[in-house]
């Protein structure tokens, strides 16, 4: 089975890459996902998959970070224009791009899960001969949006998975169910996905990766790696007075902003774990000879247990009213985005590990890898899975790249969406050879 499978993945090949790269053109940051939601809904219909869509699927309320109601506009209206397929609209309008699609094979067995997301990255990309996706046509038409972290390829995956088990659904039990996220980058959209139920009914979940500087033809079956994180938006608001005449009268934002700043990257370190703090934005001020009377910054903090990025997270509330305090300003604060850190469960990835053996497609097969993390918020759906006593893990498929995540030059070798849709087909497939560790 698993060899028809794989022919079969092999002859999609190049509606893969067609797919990939309208996917990349058509680059859609978080909650901005309208074009690709379109689509994919439509696809996985004429699939023959019952869909759920929009507000049934995402928790309104539990959204992080979602750009203003006239932001969600625009862009719905610019992704019209762009070829979304406007009978869909209605389900994504007003930043409720997500999608489940379920196939009951109608034969007793788990409830599996596969997540995949769908957003771009606020970057523009290189339009540059020496940069392939612009020298074959398919950079981002898209100002200051960029497929840079591989999403295009992982809904992509997600899309040849649902053709390859639709087509293989005799041999299928229980039940598939593939989640397109949105909004993953700045970690704000899982957690609304989590809060509508999406994952309650899952045994089996598998969120998915490529690249991350894992090598070609390489397999990281549990990545137990996540930060847990916080981003927020910063606004220090002061009063404007002459610099020269009046001083006094001036209230400083942009000397809060400064010293908060320090402050925030100056937070002792935590004996429990690694942390980070990055004020990633800072803009503030209007004019040279004014007291610069607003600022704002755009700040995360990290940490490799929930507890480590409390810590940083509280010190940081603390260093940015103790910088208000110190000169006299107002300051609010915008939850933009969480996530937790969360690690896979040992029999799912052995189970995976198992899998991509049987295959025979990769070079090294890798539990866990050690190194620098970053954050997701998959992690969300894995700590909700195993609350329920399912099984979790978060596989990275390595590829090789052109120039590393979130860079202006990113690209990603396009084989490596097959090896992802054979693995996880496998799993699904071959799920009656899973042994749970009780
Ligand atoms: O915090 C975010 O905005 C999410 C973003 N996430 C990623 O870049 C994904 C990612 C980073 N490193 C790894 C390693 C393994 C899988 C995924 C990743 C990050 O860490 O900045």
């Amino acid at each position: 089975m698993v060899n028809e499978i794989s022919e079969h993945v092999e002859q999609l090949f190049p509606a893969l890459q067609t797919q990939r790269r309208d996917l990349h053109k058509y680059a859609e940051s978080g909650w901005l996902e309208f074009r690709t939601s379109t689509l994919v809904a439509d696809r996985l219909e004429k699939l023959g998959y019952a869909l759920k869509l929009g507000k049934d699927v995402i928790d309104a309320d539990s959204r992080m970070g979602l750009p203003s109601a006239a932001v969600l506009a625009e862009h719905e209206q610019r992704a019209l224009e762009q070829g979304a397929i406007a009978r869909w609209m209605p389900h994504f309008s007003g930043g409720f791009t997500g999608i489940v699609a379920t196939l009951e094979t109608g034969r007793p067995g788990p409830v599996m899960g596969f997540r995949v997301d769908m957003d771009a990255l606020d970057l523009n990309e290189v339009l540059d001969e020496a940069h392939r996706p612009f020298r074959e046509g398919f950079a981002s038409a898209n100002h200051g949006m960029m497929h840079a972290c591989g999403h295009d390829g992982h809904t992509t995956i997600g899309l040849g998975l649902a053709e390859v088990l639709m087509q293989a659904r005799d041999k299928l039990c229980g039940t598939i169910k593939l989640i397109f996220q949105p909004a993953e980058e700045g970690t704000r959209g899982a957690k609304s996905m989590v809060a509508a139920g999406v994952v309650d009914d899952v045994d089996y979940f598998t969120a998915v990766h490529i690249g991350t500087g894992v090598p070609a033809n390489h397999i990281v079956c549990g990545n137990d790696t996540f930060m847990a994180t916080t981003k927020l938006d910063v606004r220090f608001t002061g009063v404007a007075s002459h610099a020269g005449g009046k001083p006094e009268e001036g209230r400083n934002a942009l000397l809060a902003a400064a010293q908060a700043t320090l402050g925030l990257h100056a937070i002792p370190r935590h004996s429990g774990g690694s942390s980070r703090v990055n004020v990633g934005v800072l803009q503030a001020g209007t004019g040279r000879n004014v007291v610069a009377s607003s600022a704002m910054m755009k700040v995360e903090t990290r940490g490799s247990t929930n507890e480590v990025n409390e810590f940083i997270y509280q010190q940081a509330l603390k260093v940015i009213s103790g910088a208000a305090e110190m000169h006299q300003v107002k300051f609010d604060i915008k939850l933009m985005g969480a996530a937790q850190s969360s690690k896979p469960t040992a029999a799912w990835v052995n189970y995976i590990h198992q899998q991509a053996e049987k295959l025979g497609e990769f070079a090294e097969i890798i539990d866990r890898q050690e190194g620098a993390a970053g954050s997701e918020d998959a992690t969300y759906m894995m700590e909700r899975v195993k609350a329920r006593g399912g099984e979790a893990s978060y596989v990275i498929f390595g590829t090789d790249l052109s120039a590393g995540h979130h860079n202006e030059l990113f690209d990603f070798d396009e084989k490596v969406m097959m090896q992802g849709i054979k693995t996880l087909a496998a799993l699904a497939l071959n799920i009656a050879e899973f042994k749970g560790e009780n």
